[in-house]
């Protein structure tokens, strides 16, 4: 149906030689080699394993050949992509043609198969292609990875094998031509790990170049394999065919066992279970590469023949990718957001909920006190402990949600599935929303049991300063959810909260703040909430309050006395409500790239 209009996936090698990748270990501590000079060639095509022992270098060779590292002042060397043509490809180009499964498979778990495949289509698919088409695709793509029968299922309940593939299905919608696997079976049993890699290199027979790093294959799942690449201590000793290992460590006198694994036997070498054959190891790579490789061509003419049988199905499966806008992506995101919000209650409804009992918990403690002249200082009290509650429950939730994100996060961007600044505009549009109105059902109940005045324009004013606190808080954990990790983020938040009370000047008044102090509190956004909720109930000529015979002497009768007493100005609502604006801007730039700096640090 797509077949005359689709493109091929596109082939491209990658080419690397004398990749040094060198790290200072530890503060002013010396120089640490982690990759030494090390030269390769992964043609497409092929389904590549990178093997070696724990601490080899296999990881940093993965990052490094991503992208994933790209630091100048560690990584020494030259790498090449290189197209059928056998001309350079750019980097924005090679970006767009790879992609990169991590060893967690971090997929958002109240979603189907279905659902998040038809997300991803729709992120990376042009928008003229119809939903139809995309389906169709879809379900190819699930056929090929033998997931058609977990179609409807939740990410959460499929198997560590159905996962892993259902990983690699999300980038195949962008029929990638280069898929780098981080450990793709670490995890899953003999059969789970056979069936993933059989899958893969079914992947790589379509013109695709399959890279992974992999600790100790079985026999069978190593000879799966079309190339080997053998890392050790950071130098490469071994690169070639596994049906050439054993030929090739007995002409250097090393004897595999019969009946052994040979990738098993490599890494007792490498280990050197047999004595220290590093040197000469790296040495004879060095030389007999050419050799090897030819080998290797030669059993490439197998494949092509093989291709050749597959080619119907390859065309099928290919789609024509063109970038989708930004803004599309965005509308993308946020409609897909609403799927967690109707499956999980807890998301929504338990937060609704609990907002309503604290706002009903709230007006009883201090209920009506915002009627009792004499209460006019419990009523302050009330607004300090508003505050609190919408500051420290957003702050704290925004600072533990942020690690949950950024594994998702650092995936998607990394394979292309939208810009940085589109997710995060996306968050702000899905989040904020459902936060505000929980904060308008505490403010609702709240307000009118504790007696404040009447008045809508009062209460929106009263809620106009709720929603910006909550806004703040909010942007505030994820500035600070971005810097440090959870455990110490909830501690400094913490911190903040109480230094943020200090300076709000309803615990402390500002007349008995010491000077020095005191005009830091302009730097505290809880000073302008407090001013601004203080404004919306006792400014704007409100009336005073009605005198009764049994009510003794009371200094808040007329309601300006408040503002003297606290030391805040009467009528510059707008002006407070303007800070808070600024802070909840300020704090959202800065957490933007904060965030940058994070997602760039691996
Ligand atoms: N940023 C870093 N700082 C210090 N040492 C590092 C850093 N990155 C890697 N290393 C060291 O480099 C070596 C290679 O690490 P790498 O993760 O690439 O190994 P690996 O072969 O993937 O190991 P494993 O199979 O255990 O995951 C290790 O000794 C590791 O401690």
């Amino acid at each position: 149906m797509y077949g005359k209009s689709m493109s091929m996936s596109k082939s491209i090698d990658i080419e690397f030689s004398n990749v040094v990748y060198e790290i200072q270990d530890g503060f002013r501590g010396p120089k640490k080699q982690i990759l030494k000079g090390i030269n390769g060639y992964f043609k497409s095509g092929e389904m590549t394993a990178i093997m070696g022992p724990s601490g080899a270098g296999k990881s940093t060779l993965l990052n490094i050949l991503t992208g994933f590292i790209r630091d100048k002042n560690h990584l020494r060397g030259k790498i090449n992509y290189i197209n059928k043509e056998r001309n350079k490809i750019t980097w924005n180009e090679y970006k767009r043609y790879s992609c990169y499964i991590l060893q967690e498979d971090h997929l958002p778990s109240l979603y189907t198969v279905n659902e998040i495949m038809t997300i991803s289509a729709n992120l990376k698919m042009d928008n003229d292609i119809d939903q139809n088409a995309k389906r169709i695709i879809i379900d190819e793509i699930l056929d090929t990875l033998d997931l058609m029968k977990n179609k409807y299922t939740r990410t959460n309940e499929l198997s560590g094998g159905e996962k892993k593939r259902l990983s690699v299905a999300l980038e195949l919608v962008e029929n990638p031509s280069i898929i780098f696997l981080d450990e793709p079976i670490t995890g899953l049993d003999a059969h789970f790990s056979l069936q993933c890699v059989k899958m893969l290199r079914k992947l790589a027979r379509k013109d695709r170049t399959i890279i992974c790093t992999i600790h100790q294959p079985s026999a069978t799942i190593y000879e799966t394999f079309d190339h080997v690449y053998l890392l050790a201590k950071g130098r490469c000793m071994y690169e070639g065919a596994p049906k050439n290992t054993v030929e090739y460590f007995a002409n250097l006198d090393l004897h595999c066992p019969k009946y052994h694994n040979p990738a098993d036997y490599m890494i007792e070498i490498v280990n050197k279970e047999y004595g220290d054959f590093d040197d000469l190891l790296v040495e004879v790579i060095e030389d007999t590469k050419a050799v090897w490789q030819f080998k290797d061509k030669l059993s490439m003419i197998e494949y092509k023949d093989t291709r050749k049988i597959d080619y119907n199905e390859e065309e099928k499966t290919s789609v024509m990718v063109k970038t989708l806008s930004e803004y599309k992506k965005f509308w993308i995101l946020v409609k897909s957001s609403l799927i967690p919000l109707q499956r999980d209650w807890t998301l929504f409804y338990m937060k609704i909920f609990i907002h309503f009992l604290v706002g009903t918990f709230f007006g009883l403690f201090f209920l009506n006190v915002g009627v009792d002249c004499q209460e006019s200082f419990t009523n302050v009290k009330y607004f300090v402990v508003i505050f609190l509650f919408f500051s420290y429950t957003n702050m704290i939730t925004a600072i533990l949600k942020i690690p949950l994100e950024l594994a998702i996060l650092r995936k998607e961007l990394f394979n292309n599935w939208y810009q940085l600044k589109t997710y995060y505009f996306s968050l702000l549009i899905i989040d904020l929303p459902i936060k505000i109105f929980c904060t308008l059902v505490t403010c609702s109940i709240s307000y009118l049991l504790s007696g404040q005045p009447l008045q809508l324009n009062r209460f929106l004013m009263f809620f106009g300063i709720s929603a910006m606190t909550t806004s703040i808080a909010d942007s505030f954990g994820f500035l600070i959810g971005t810097l440090v990790n959870p455990v110490n983020g909830t501690f400094i938040g913490s911190v903040i909260m109480c230094i943020l009370l200090l300076f709000e000047g309803g615990i402390i008044l500002f007349n008995d703040m010491p000077k020095y102090l005191y005009y830091f509190s302009y730097l505290s956004y809880s000073r302008y909430a407090l001013e601004g909720f203080v404004q919306s109930i006792y400014g704007y000529n409100r009336e005073k309050f009605p005198y009764s015979d049994d009510l003794t002497y009371c200094v808040f009768l007329n309601p300006k006395i408040i503002f003297k007493e606290l030391e805040i100005d009467d009528g510059k609502y707008s002006h407070n409500l303007l800070i808070l604006i600024v802070f909840f801007v300020f704090y959202r730039i800065v957490s933007y790239f904060t965030l940058k700096r994070n997602l760039s640090s691996t």
